[in-house]
């Protein structure tokens, strides 16, 4: 008794200090210290790094972050792409700062944030989740279970981004065999996020020799390199020789229509050459594919789980969509709250990246303590969300909450899944739309059926589930 007891302590402390397990540390800071920890490390270089768990220092944190808003870069990324110069012009949007991160952003985030050249990658993503319907029917089993569910999503969401940033489908949701692009990416995307979370969050052996992580690393950034330049290439000869030949008749959602096509926009825009077109169209993919993966993951499994709120979301769909061979276009999505609360509820419960991190350029007071210039804040709004002094009954999936007048008692500042302000997440409209397409267009067809018996997180970068995702599909 006493032993399984210590066991379990033990455990639970290994656990804690896992580096897959970092968001039970912080989680476990809150607990002990309340709305905020100045944490002074001495190993292997003194440095304090500030953790802050309460929305309204939340606030006055981003309200501070002025012009050009700080997030510390991913630094073996940093001296990975900086000794390349030739290949990276630049080392990325997501890891730039000061004004040449603002001169790149002007030019990029526009684009991936218009309405035109969203709208215009609608029709594609409905024949995606189409093709990723029928790639679900294929891998149940005889009793009509999904035994992973991630890698089915991983697989919908490499497409998807791949359609988006590249311009190609790449085939990975293919009934017979993924094409071998789409299996390197795959591949590759899995290892940059496991080596990030090594060379991120451990210590910094790689900044002395090349450790397994940081080659890990290298291997995968060169394998999305190769393979996405390659599409990057083609839509660069294709805009040449649109250029020699003349017009052709071009339909709304024509992707050969360039004003509408990211990757050809990216490529016409003044100021970005085609390397830089290159790295972008790298770091959309990397950002897009397991954020969105692991998200519509969590979200069906909430569905899973909640029989009644699936239901009523049916409703929902019936209602304003009709059925799954419907297209879901710009009306319907404007016309569908339930759905859009269910989302930011399971962000709220299961959110990938559940910290932002900021370097202000002043110092600042937060409850009550002063907290220098230059001092990394980490804005710890994944435990927030989970605290029931923000959430009544945190653990229940509730999206009513983001509904009407109830949603009033919700801090502005608790859920910043895509992050807030001028550094936001470039990608957020495109992974929502992603997203509500995907999911509405699966419980039309499908009533899911939880075969999961409980949810475990680790966090491989992001928050991912630690065991299989066993969903059952029952046709409707
Ligand atoms: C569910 C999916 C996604 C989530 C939860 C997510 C979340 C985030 C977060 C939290 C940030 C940091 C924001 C901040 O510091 O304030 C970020 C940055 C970024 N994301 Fe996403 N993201 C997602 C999908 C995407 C997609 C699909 C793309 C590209 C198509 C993308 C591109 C970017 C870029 C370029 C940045 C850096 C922006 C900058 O530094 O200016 N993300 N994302």
């Amino acid at each position: 008794m006493i032993i399984s007891k210590l066991s379990q302590v033990l455990s639970k402390s290994f656990n804690r200090l896992s580096l897959f397990k970092l968001h039970e540390a912080i989680e476990a800071k809150h607990d002990k210290y309340g709305s905020i920890r100045v944490e002074e490390k001495y190993w292997p270089v003194r440095r304090t790094i500030v953790y802050v768990f309460n929305p309204s220092d939340i606030e006055k944190i981003l309200r501070a972050q002025g012009k050009f808003p700080y997030r510390p870069a991913n630094e073996f990324l940093v001296k990975y792409r900086s000794s390349l110069p030739d290949r990276y012009p630049t080392i990325g949007i997501g890891n730039l700062q000061g004004d040449k991160w603002f001169s790149q952003r002007q030019l990029i985030a526009p684009i991936l944030l218009s309405s035109g050249v969203l709208n215009s990658y609608l029709p594609h993503l409905n024949v995606i989740t189409d093709d990723f319907i029928t790639y679900l029917g294929f891998q149940q089993n005889q009793q009509g279970s999904i035994n992973d569910l991630l890698t089915c999503t991983d697989q919908f969401s490499l497409e998807s981004i791949a359609m988006i940033c590249l311009n190609t489908r790449l085939g990975c949701l293919s009934t017979i065999e993924p094409s071998e692009d789409g299996k390197r990416l795959i591949r590759a995307s899995k290892n940059l996020f496991k080596s990030f979370q090594i060379l991120y969050h451990g210590i910094q052996w790689w900044k002395f020799w090349p450790t397994p992580s940081y080659k890990m690393f290298v291997a995968a950034e060169e394998e999305i390199y190769n393979v996405s330049g390659k599409y990057v290439d083609r839509a660069l000869n294709e805009l040449k020789n649109d250029d020699q030949n003349s017009c052709h008749e071009k339909d709304d959602y024509d992707l050969n229509d360039d004003s509408k096509c990211l990757l050809k926009t990216l490529l016409k825009t003044k100021g970005l050459d085609r390397n830089t077109v290159r790295t972008t169209a790298m770091d959309f993919m990397v950002g897009g594919i397991n954020t969105v993966s692991t998200s519509l993951c969590f979200l069906l499994h909430h569905l899973s789980v909640n029989h009644e709120i699936q239901e009523k979301l049916f409703q929902e769909l019936v209602q304003v969509i009709g059925n799954s061979q419907v297209d879901v276009n710009e009306t319907h999505l404007s016309r569908l709250p339930y759905l859009k609360a269910c989302l930011k509820e399971s962000f709220r419960l299961t959110t990938v990246i559940p910290n932002l991190v900021r370097i202000l350029p002043d110092s600042i007071s937060l409850s009550g303590q002063t907290i220098p210039a230059g001092v990394p804040i980490m804005l710890s709004f994944g435990v927030i969300c989970k605290h029931p002094d923000y959430f009544d009954e945190p653990e229940t999936f509730r999206p009513e909450r983001w509904l009407g007048d109830a949603r009033r008692a919700i801090h502005p500042f608790s859920l910043l899944t895509f992050g807030l302000g001028n550094r936001m997440c470039a990608g957020r409209r495109m992974s929502e739309i992603e997203l509500y397409i995907a999911t509405a267009k699966i419980i039309l067809k499908y009533k899911l059926l939880s075969e999961t018996p409980k949810l475990l997180l680790k966090q491989d970068f992001i928050i991912i589930p630690e065991n299989q995702i066993k969903i059952r599909l029952e046709p409707r």
